[in-house]
């Protein structure tokens, strides 16, 4: 039988000290309200691979729903939330340890495997039944995660002068595309020392990530030159993040951002992150119309599928994309 035993604090790595500014002065914010944000985000995408938007319509009243469940679930007697330790790994509540390949982070979580716009009930067997009121929120939050990440995902296509205006977006609205919703809570950590790992550093595999958090921060994002910037907390609005798959998709001309979190000293971080991935029979390679004549694509032909099996084996800060890009694109950057 083999036994899990939660990590200790002194097991979690602190963040490498690498040269940061303390806040980003300008995080690019794009008012979704406003006519034609499709340049910008392009823009945003292209110069720092995140950005944040407001006035996006998404309902706050669901926001805070769906924020009050999580602290009713993370709040419960260790042993009731271990339940779902084992629901599906790595699906499920998880406790500091993060993927299955020995990361560790100063955390908890609950990660949902989405089916048709919902909570897969195979991957968390008996939860909804545990709390109902809890998993209409999740189900209601992921329809309009999933709405928000289609129309950001239509504009990114607009602002590329792509024709097909869906040619992104259609990728997270098939049934059977593949997505995910990560509620993560960081306690505040006890060491005086600051910079313990939260989250450690990465890029997010899918296409885009829809990241929103309460008012305690510890986001960090790097920058193309290395520093390591940290973005304000804004409960209000919604954090968008360039995903390794949008990458691929834009050969290159967009790159996903590696970001982290740093665990906060006195008050609990809770983030709620969404996931929009293709089918797993999806190809991703560079859309046709993006390309310019005689441009190649620096990346060999690989499904959803197969990137998300080599992903799922990998640590979180290596670098996924590797192994997939042509020897002769590896061969000039070297
Ligand atoms: C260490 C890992 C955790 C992760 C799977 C992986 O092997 C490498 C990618 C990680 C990541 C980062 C973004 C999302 O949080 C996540 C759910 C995903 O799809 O890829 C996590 C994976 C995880 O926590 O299981
Ligand atoms: O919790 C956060 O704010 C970010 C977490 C993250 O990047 C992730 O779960 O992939
Ligand atoms: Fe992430």
């Amino acid at each position: 039988m083999v036994v899990l035993t939660t990590p200790t604090l002194d097991q979690i790595p602190l963040l490498k000290s690498a040269k940061q500014i303390p806040h980003i002065s300008y995080v690019p914010t794009i008012d979704l309200s406003k006519p034609e944000p499709a340049l910008s985000i392009v823009n945003a995408c292209k110069s720092f691979g995140f950005f944040k938007v407001t006035h996006h319509g998404v309902d706050m009243e669901l926001v805070e729903r769906l924020e009050d469940g999580a602290r009713v679930f993370f709040s419960l007697a260790q042993s009731k939330k271990e339940r779902w330790a084992a629901a599906k790994a790595p699906m499920g509540y998880g406790n500091k340890c993060i993927g299955l390949n020995g990361d560790m982070g100063w955390l908890e979580y609950l990660l949902f495997a989405i089916k048709n716009s919902a909570v897969d009930q195979v991957s968390m067997p008996g939860f909804e039944v545990s709390s109902r009121m809890f998993c209409s929120a999740l189900n209601e939050y992921i329809t309009a995660m999933r709405n928000l990440a289609s129309q950001i995902l239509q504009q990114i296509a607009n602002g590329l002068q792509i024709q097909t205006e869906d040619v992104f977006s259609s990728l997270i609205e098939n049934e059977e595309s593949d997505q995910i919703l990560r509620l993560n809570h960081y306690p505040p950590c006890p060491r005086l020392k600051s910079g313990v790992t939260g989250f450690g550093e990465h890029t997010d595999p899918q296409l885009i990530s829809i990241l929103r958090s309460n008012s305690v921060g510890g986001l960090q994002f790097a920058l193309k030159d290395g520093r390591w910037v940290s973005a304000a907390p804004d409960p209000n609005s919604f954090f968008v993040i360039v995903g390794d798959s949008l990458q691929v998709l834009t050969n290159g001309r967009f790159k996903s951002v590696k970001h982290r979190v740093v665990a906060p000293e006195h008050s609990s971080r809770l983030s709620t992150i969404f996931f929009a991935g293709p089918p797993l029979s999806q190809r991703i390679t560079p859309v046709p119309e993006l390309m310019q004549d005689g441009e190649e694509s620096l990346y060999r032909e690989f499904t959803w599928g197969e990137y998300k099996k080599a992903a799922y084996k990998s640590r979180l800060a290596d670098y996924r994309l590797g192994h997939f890009e042509k020897a002769t694109y590896n061969q000039k950057m070297n």
